[in-house]
């Protein structure tokens, strides 16, 4: 049962300006982080209404409110895939949705349900990962481990489930035709953003992208334009300052040392970047923002040069800073603790 405090407080509610949310609200500079927990169900209804989504799909105002509720309700409390991530997610998205200008790359339904699988991306999530999910034989895997990506298969279903519920579906005005279109994107998405499938996609993604070959009547293109925005807005906070950058890779590997432990319980021995006897953080950070990170933004760059050089150029500042501290620790000036990495 979604809260009806929280359904009045939303619908009642003045209206916030977008300054008052956090400065820079509609630009890549902003941190989605620093909007305030308890404004944040309010700062994602005015994403949809700044994005004339509300107007243009006649989202009844209630129906919103419950959607962000519950959408929020589903999420658990881990140390980083929480309410908080997919918050940033979302805010990713209609950053992309808004200076982008992707009216001119995706179709209205795609535009549209970009945003709401952004929200929803990750719901349920429990802080694990799929090799866990299968290596643990899950009640998860049970159901989806023939397929993969058993726990982006989940956060859709649960997607689902709640715009099934009675009075929560942003969609209700669509026609039928329409409403099975955008259940079909809304997976496409969701599923995408399982790492494995990215690092499948993103040579297609790069040949794409590199012939500036890319074509609003293509299919292909507008998935493969979608796939990777996801991953970007996935990935976001390492396009932010510094300070946000550090405190998501401490939420991150509290989260994964908390399940390294958890399979060493289960006699299981945990990959390297699991294991916090053995990661060495300020490598693996090194190696995912070069090599899995910083491309997805590059990618991006190539279609929208004046407007995303400033995400490549903030994640180079954030890839100098991890070298810094694996300097000093290499250099034992520092000894290998957490207070050193993650503080100042
Ligand atoms: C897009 O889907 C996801 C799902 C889960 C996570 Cl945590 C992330 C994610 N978001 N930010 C990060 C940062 C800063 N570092 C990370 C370091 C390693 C890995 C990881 O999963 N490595 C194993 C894989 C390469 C086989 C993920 C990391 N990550 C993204
Ligand atoms: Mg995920
Ligand atoms: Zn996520």
């Amino acid at each position: 049962h979604v809260p009806d405090r929280g359904i009045e407080e939303l619908t009642s509610a003045p209206t916030k300006r977008m300054e008052d949310f956090c400065p820079n609200f509609d630009s890549f500079v902003s941190v989605p982080r620093h909007v305030a927990d308890s404004d944040t169900c309010q700062a994602v209804m005015f994403m949809f209404d700044d994005l004339s989504l509300t107007k243009q799909y006649r989202i009844h105002r209630t129906t919103l409110a419950r959607f962000v509720l519950l959408a929020r309700k589903g999420y658990r409390d881990p140390p980083y895939h929480n309410w908080s991530h997919a918050f940033s997610v979302a805010h990713f998205t209609y950053l992309c949705l808004k200076n982008l200008r992707l009216e001119n790359y995706l179709t209205p339904l795609e535009y549209f349900s970009f945003l709401v699988a952004s929200l929803c991306h990750d719901i349920d999530h429990r802080g694990t990962n799929n090799s866990f999910e299968n290596s643990s034989g899950s009640a998860l895997s049970g159901l989806y481990s023939s397929e993969g990506s058993v726990l982006e298969r989940h956060h859709f279903s649960q997607t689902v489930c709640i715009l099934n519920r009675e009075g929560c579906n942003v969609f209700e005005n669509l026609s039928e035709k329409e409403y099975s279109a955008v259940l079909d994107i809304i997976r496409d998405i969701i599923l995408a953003t399982d790492l494995a499938h990215h690092l499948k996609i993103r040579k297609d993604i790069e040949a794409m992208v590199s012939q500036k070959k890319f074509d609003v009547h293509n299919q292909q293109h507008r998935y493969l334009l979608l796939c990777l925005l996801m991953t970007a807005s996935d990935l976001s906070d390492q396009t932010k300052v510094w300070k946000n950058t550090r405190q998501v890779a401490k939420l991150i590997y509290q989260e994964f040392f908390s399940l390294g432990d958890k399979e060493k319980s289960l006699g299981k021995q945990p990959a390297e970047g699991m294991d916090r006897d053995k990661a060495d953080i300020p490598q693996l950070q090194v190696n995912f923002l070069n090599i899995i990170a910083a491309p997805v933004y590059k990618a991006m760059e190539q279609i929208w040069p004046n407007e995303c050089g400033v995400l490549c150029k903030q994640i180079e500042r954030n890839i100098s800073n991890w070298k810094t501290i694996r300097q000093k620790l290499e250099n034992k000036e520092v000894e290998k603790t957490d207070r050193t990495i993650f503080e100042e």
